[in-house]
């Protein structure tokens, strides 16, 4: 079962899966091996179930192990699902972060992750609980390219917040096309993302959005906000869902967050509402 060739995707000795594909450009030794390791899972230990071993190993132990390295995936990187077009868009900011007038912002499935590696001064969470059973809504599906693919890019000068979205076909709403509610969801994210950059710990309490045109399942758009204004505790925002050519506005959207009191958690916060 196991290759003595090992995989010249990740490196990895025993790898089964990939013995002679190639690495991707741009795919972090460490995800593909993720990549792998979640296909070889799928394949025997999801057929034969909990508790049994293969080789030695516990097919129990293995997931444990899978699920704790999965944590530390960042999912804001190039895989297999990306179209050209995405890839390209990626560079493109990529090369715009050299200068240090982008940043390319890493994603996590879990927020505690997040909160760990660039969310650390921005976003105080208080609860161990919370920062650990926090899981973002956008990652929540395991599967590459079935959801939310995405990508996001800071400049904090301009205190504006991009996002690569290539919309899978789990979002579909009407035949071919992407949800609504997807949509408000990657803007939400995008939105909230530079909100928390400037403020800190906020909460939306308004956003509107004005669909334009509908974005087909697998194209690429960018969502494009940034902070308008900052009033005490408010922070009002606007953005634009645009093609990759710029051509085709697909929604646009004004937001309002509310700063909250970073000392408390969230569940602290309201209660005391
Ligand atoms: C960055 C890294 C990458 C990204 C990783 C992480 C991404 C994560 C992104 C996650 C993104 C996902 C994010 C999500 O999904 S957040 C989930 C969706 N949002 C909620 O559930 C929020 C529910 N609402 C509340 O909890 C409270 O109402 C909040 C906390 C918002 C305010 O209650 P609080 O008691 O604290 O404040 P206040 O009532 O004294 O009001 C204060 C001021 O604000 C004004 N006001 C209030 N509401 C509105 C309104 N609707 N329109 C216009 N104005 C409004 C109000 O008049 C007052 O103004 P003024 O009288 O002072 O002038």
């Amino acid at each position: 079962m196991f290759s003595k060739r090992g995989c010249s995707h990740c490196t990895f000795q025993n790898c089964p899966v990939r013995p002679y594909a190639k690495r991707k450009p741009n795919t972090k030794q460490a995800d593909c091996i993720y990549d792998c390791l979640d296909l070889w899972l799928v394949k025997w230990a999801g057929l034969l179930g909990d508790g049994h071993q293969l080789h030695g190993i516990s097919t129990f132990s293995f997931q444990t192990w899978l699920s704790q390295a999965r944590q530390s995936k960042d999912y804001a990187l190039p895989n297999s699902s990306w179209s050209q077009g995405m890839m390209d868009l990626y560079s493109r900011f990529l090369e715009m972060c050299k200068d240090g007038t982008w940043k390319r912002i890493p994603s996590y499935t879990w927020l505690y992750r997040s909160t760990q590696l660039n969310l650390k001064k921005s976003l105080k969470l208080t609860s161990e609980k919370e920062r650990k059973e926090t899981r973002l809504f956008p990652r929540n599906m395991d599967t590459e390219g079935v959801g939310f693919e995405y990508a996001m890019f800071l400049n904090p000068s301009e205190k504006r917040m991009v996002c690569l979205f290539q919309p899978g076909p789990y979002l579909e709403g009407h035949p071919g096309f992407a949800h609504g509610g997807s949509t408000a969801t990657i803007i939400d994210s995008t939105i909230g993302g530079c909100a928390i950059f400037v403020a800190g710990r906020v909460m939306t309490a308004n956003l509107s959005i004005n669909y334009r045109n509908p974005i087909p399942l697998g194209s690429v758009v960018l969502v494009d906000s940034k902070v308008d204004q900052v009033e005490g505790r408010k922070v009002f925002l606007s953005c634009q869902v645009r093609s990759i050519d710029g051509q085709t506005l697909h929604a646009e959207a004004t937001a309002l967050f509310i700063r909250l009191d970073s000392t408390k958690s969230l569940q602290q916060q309201m209660s005391s509402q």
